[in-house]
């Protein structure tokens, strides 16, 4: 077995320096070719590409490759090893099988749906189905152009010929910095599915935590624009996270797959430009205040809850009858003229407005009704021969032209969503009552925050639709493809407001029903997005195996699942086992000063362990800055996150559980984890289930006192640790 691990090590440490020689090579003639500095098109993007190569291979002789496949096609003679890595490189001789494969071109797929088997195996290739057999797979990890590692996870001469988890458990072992890093030596066979899934769908991807739907989505991106190069560009394609310091968290993954310049975006930010507005920020914190922050009970969420209400298509059909109804009435009633004796008549009008101009949207249909109107005019001011009389009617004829003008409906978005609400005076052939099917909550609320000048971020689909009525799209560069990660907090007016954005439906939408905690604005059951698309527009996907947290962490959220949300989506555990979920509770009950020392203690503990994250999630934002005020005394850099955070600097944290969504650390203190401050309650019990799938490798759960039902009965169900490390007590 030794010997065996020996040769291997050597083989692959004699293919490096080959490989190395090689890169160095093709390298030196890139330099040595002069750079273009002159003004010819054709040379100036030749020099572009060159530049690029020049840069990707001297990254690439860090770590020129990941992965080692052996196949052997059905109707080729000899097996080949395929070296597998983040960029290709061909080799000088074009006859030549490449240097390095580019994880995403077709043969590289093998290398992550292989599941092993005797059975031979298969990939697309642009020619057809290719056949064969796969001989080994194995992974290899290069730093610095130094071989460190040679792991064998399927190999059809071993004894055991099946594929093993070993390489990615070692993987997973690592600890994580402030950043989440790129997969593509460990991709999972489920994973590959959806990130080469073709581009002109709207995957709808539902993930358990941790099952890599945010890394997944980002490799996706990479793939595609390998895929469809002649069809997409990176900068038409956008990614839409949560918060801006989520997209810094995962801001290093892209670059690290060799790619540049795609959106990344919060959709109140990207709206709010589309619509030229300034989003009033408070807004957010209030919401958040509501839902997370204020002790007692919450109101309960009903399809009348306003957030759910104003995301629901319901809104969207209000909405398109109101702007008919303007467009049907938009042609002021009688002739126009301009001055005495000239004449328009109002068929006329409505013939242009109602046939000629009717392709048009209402706001550039008017644009164009008003023009005509303008040469109108004009040719009717030719007809006159008098200087003085001339003068008179130009000067009228202008005046009367404006006034016309204004009697039109106002195209304005805003003014139409408040007139919808009857915040504003409405148009006179409209009902003074507001259409029957808003509910009074919503319509109370909406008016009186309209009626303040407030905006919601519930409010902008709304506006961004009647944009595109009013003015429609064919100005807009639509987007090549749109990521929606966290897609269970959008609602499904949100994502077909985007789908107006973006071409042939090319959506990647990820998310997890277990983490909706903010079920008061989004979906409750993904049906509600996918029936925005045809069946043969969507596709769904499901993944139910989870990388990030040990075995133990798992099972106890999949506890916390089954007993507060009685949820059927269960996570299925890597083989990665770690130490137990450790329950402590404060050792002078609830008493604060009990409670700080004790917290202080367990981060104490944690921080002097190898673990390079270490987050404590408390359940407000007050809570977490009072901690964070405290725990400051004792470590120089601690940092409290809250919702305003653009950048996120990883080492210690103090946040409120709300904000730790889609973040992952090292180790996990979750504070006050008892019935005073977590309710028994399924609202409760998803936040529980989001602060505890944020550990990888650790998680403590410090209480001060009884715990909500559905943590009793996790810790029943899985073998968990009670109270202080015996070596570690204070
Ligand atoms: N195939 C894989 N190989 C190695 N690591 C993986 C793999 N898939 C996911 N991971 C790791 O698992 C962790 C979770 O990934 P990610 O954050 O993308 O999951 P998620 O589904 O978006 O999680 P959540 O919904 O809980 O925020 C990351 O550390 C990621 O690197």
């Amino acid at each position: 077995m030794e010997d065996n691990f020996q040769s291997a090590y050597q083989e692959e440490e004699d293919r490096l320096n080959g490989a190395l020689t090689e890169i160095d090579s093709v390298l030196e003639k890139l330099r040595a070719t002069p750079v273009y500095t002159g003004h010819d098109y054709t040379e100036q993007a030749l020099e572009a590409s060159r530049d690029q190569r020049r840069k990707d291979l001297a990254k690439l002789r860090q770590e020129p490759y990941f992965g080692r496949l052996d196949f052997q096609g059905s109707d080729e003679d000899g097996r080949k090893a395929l070296y597998i890595g983040k960029i290709g490189v061909d080799r000088e001789q074009v006859s030549d099988r490449p240097l390095v494969i580019d994880w995403r071109a077709p043969v590289a797929s093998l290398f992550y749906s292989f599941t092993g088997g005797t059975e031979p195996a298969s990939y697309d290739a642009p020619d057809g189905l290719i056949e064969g057999l796969v001989y080994l797979k194995r992974n290899v990890v290069i730093r610095k152009q130094i071989l460190e590692r040679v792991a064998d996870t399927f190999n059809r001469e071993s004894d055991a010929p099946a594929v093993s988890d070993e390489f990615l458990v070692y993987r997973l072992g690592e600890n994580k910095d402030n950043r989440l890093r790129d997969i593509v030596s460990t991709i999972q066979e489920e994973q590959d599915k959806i990130i080469r899934a073709a581009k002109n769908t709207a995957l709808i991807i539902q993930g358990v935590a941790g099952s890599g739907k945010t890394t997944v989505a980002l490799h996706r991106l990479a793939y595609l624009l390998y895929q469809y190069k002649e069809q997409v560009l990176a900068e038409r394609m956008i990614i839409f996270a949560p918060n801006r310091m989520f997209l810094d968290y995962i801001s290093d993954v892209l670059p690290e797959l060799g790619v540049g310049n795609i959106m990344q975006s919060t959709f109140p930010d990207w709206a709010s430009n589309v619509l030229g507005l300034t989003l009033a920020h408070q807004d957010a914190a209030e919401t958040l205040n509501r839902w997370f922050e204020a002790s007692g009970a919450l109101p309960e969420i009903t399809d009348e809850t306003p957030g759910r209400f104003k995301g629901s298509t319901l809104l969207m059909e209000i909405i398109e009858s109101s702007v008919k109804l303007l467009e049907d009435s938009a042609v002021p009633e009688g002739d126009f003229s301009p001055w005495e004796g000239a004449v328009l008549r109002r068929a006329t009008i409505l013939h242009w407005h109602n046939e000629e101009y009717s392709p048009y949207p209402p706001a550039k249909r008017k644009e164009r009704v008003m023009a005509r109107i303008h040469r109108w005019i004009e040719m009717e001011l030719k007809k006159c021969s008098s200087a003085s009389i001339l003068k008179d009617r130009k000067k009228m004829g202008a005046q009367r032209e404006k006034a016309y003008s204004s009697k039109w409906p106002k195209y304005v978005p805003l003014t139409i969503y408040k007139q919808i609400f009857r915040a504003v005076k409405t148009p006179e052939d409209w009902s003074a009552e507001p259409p029957a099917i808003i509910p009074a909550s919503v319509l109370k609320e909406t008016r009186g925050d309209l009626k303040k000048g407030n905006l919601r971020e519930e409010d902008l689909p709304p506006l961004l639709y009647i944009h595109y009525l009013l003015f429609g799209n064919d100005d807009v560069i639509k987007f090549d493809h749109i990521v929606i990660d966290e897609a269970q907090d959008f609602s499904p007016f949100q994502i077909a407001v985007l789908d107006l954005f973006v071409r042939g439906h090319s959506f990647t939408i990820l998310g997890d029903l277990s983490q909706g905690i903010h079920a008061y604005k989004g979906v409750h059951a993904w049906e509600e997005m996918q029936s925005l698309f045809a069946p043969e527009h969507t596709a769904y996907h499901s993944l139910t195996r989870s990388y990030r947290s040990t075995m133990e962490i798992i099972d106890f959220a999949n506890g916390i699942l089954s007993a507060g949300v009685g949820s059927p989506l269960l996570a299925v555990p890597v083989f990665r086992s770690g130490n137990p979920v450790r329950l402590i509770p404060y050792r002078e009950g609830s008493a604060e000063e009990g409670r700080m020392e004790d917290i202080t203690s367990a981060l104490k503990m944690l921080s002097t362990r190898e673990y390079r994250t270490v987050a404590v999630l408390t359940r407000s934002l007050k809570d977490a800055e009072e901690l964070h005020a405290r725990l400051t005394e004792y470590f120089d850099d601690i940092n409290l996150i809250d919702g305003s955070m653009t950048e996120y600097k990883g080492g210690l944290s103090v946040l409120p559980l709300y904000l730790s969504k889609g973040l992952e650390f090292d180790a996990v203190i979750v504070a006050d984890a008892d019935l005073k401050h977590y309710g028994d309650t399924a609202w409760d019990a998803k936040l529980m289930y989001v602060g505890c799938t944020r550990a990888l490798h650790e998680l403590w759960l410090l209480q001060g006192g009884k715990l909500p039902t559905y943590l009793e009965s996790a810790a029943l169900a899985v073998e968990t640790a009670t109270g202080w490390p015996v070596e570690e007590a204070r």
